[in-house]
């Protein structure tokens, strides 16, 4: 009797956000919420902030139209299961999975997100820079927000990188608390999809560190879009707009799980630098997790 075949998967992380991937070039899989929440399970699964399906553009319905600039798209899911547009971290480990895997020779590779076309530059270094496209700071009422956490509230700035972020500048990181729950944020209207929250404090000139809650995963050990968000923010609040001046500008981001550079173009663009690193590749218990469950 043969037993079937289980399911192929690797874990990665990028400043210890960290993700199971599995590699889906067909795009053969159905990932309902409770198949990735439980491949996320930190005790009964392999355990993860999220997930990242390898897929090719042409063979899911919101890749094709990216089909024509990236051969792969990035199928990102949190902890929780629910889909989310864009993991910074993640494009990170997507790319370097690609290069290991040997699904490409470039060293410079396009991705198609859900909120569209991310570019990886590999490093020899093992770092890889992505340019993560233009940040937008909503103005009016969406604009600000109020972060609250048991009793204690700041205000917040809006920043959206394809993802929802509310950044808070705090006197010191662990002002914020155990961050077990969700922070509150209001107006809830700012945020109707819900949103990642960042805590700041500086550590120097151009330099800052974050905590961040994510939405669908619960505090982690690092956010890439969140220290995105949360370095324009900083650049803003110092006087800093580069796609008005002319002057692009670096800013160094410390995060629980390593540090980050990120710089914003001339042209507004943003550039974050990190390493991404393949920690193991293995199998799936086809009785712990059958595929064909995944291919109904
Ligand atoms: N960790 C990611 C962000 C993942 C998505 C986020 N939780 C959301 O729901 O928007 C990153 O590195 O950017």
């Amino acid at each position: 009797m043969s037993t079937p075949a289980g399911l192929p998967f690797l874990k990665g992380h990028g400043t210890e956000n960290d993700f199971v991937i599995l590699p889906d070039p067909d795009g053969a899989l159905t990932l309902s919420p409770e198949a990735v929440a439980r491949l996320c399970d930190r005790r009964a699964g392999v355990g993860a902030d999220g997930l990242l399906r390898v897929v090719r553009c042409d063979a899911l319905p919101e890749g094709r139209a990216l089909a024509g600039e990236a051969r792969w798209f990035m199928d990102y899911r949190n902890g929780d299961g629910s889909v989310a547009e864009m993991c910074g971290n993640g494009v990170r480990v997507f790319a370097r999975f690609l290069w290991h895997a040997g699904l490409t020779e470039d060293t410079e590779i396009a991705v198609g997100t859900r909120a569209g076309i991310r570019t990886a530059r590999l490093g020899a270094d093992g770092g890889v820079t992505v340019g993560m496209g233009r940040a937008e700071l909503p103005s009016g009422p969406g604009g600000t927000a109020t972060v609250t956490v048991g009793e204690r509230s700041w205000p917040a700035v809006h920043v959206d990188m394809g993802n929802p972020h509310a950044v808070a500048f705090v006197a010191e990181l662990d002002d914020a608390g155990p961050l077990l729950e969700a922070p509150g944020v209001a107006p809830a209207e700012a945020y109707p999809h819900g949103t990642n929250v960042e805590f700041v404090v500086d550590r120097g000139a151009a330099h800052v560190a974050l905590r961040v809650h994510e939405r669908g995963s619960g505090e982690t050990r690092s956010c890439g879009t969140g220290a995105c968000a949360v370095m324009v923010a900083a650049a803003r609040r110092d006087g800093h707009d580069p796609a008005a001046d002319g002057r692009a500008v670096t800013y160094t981001v410390d995060v629980p799980g390593g540090r980050l550079s990120i710089t914003e173009r001339a042209d507004g663009v943003i550039e974050m630098t990190g390493p991404a690193v393949i920690v193991a590749e293995g199998v799936l218990d086809p009785a712990w997790l059958d595929p064909a469950a995944l291919r109904a």
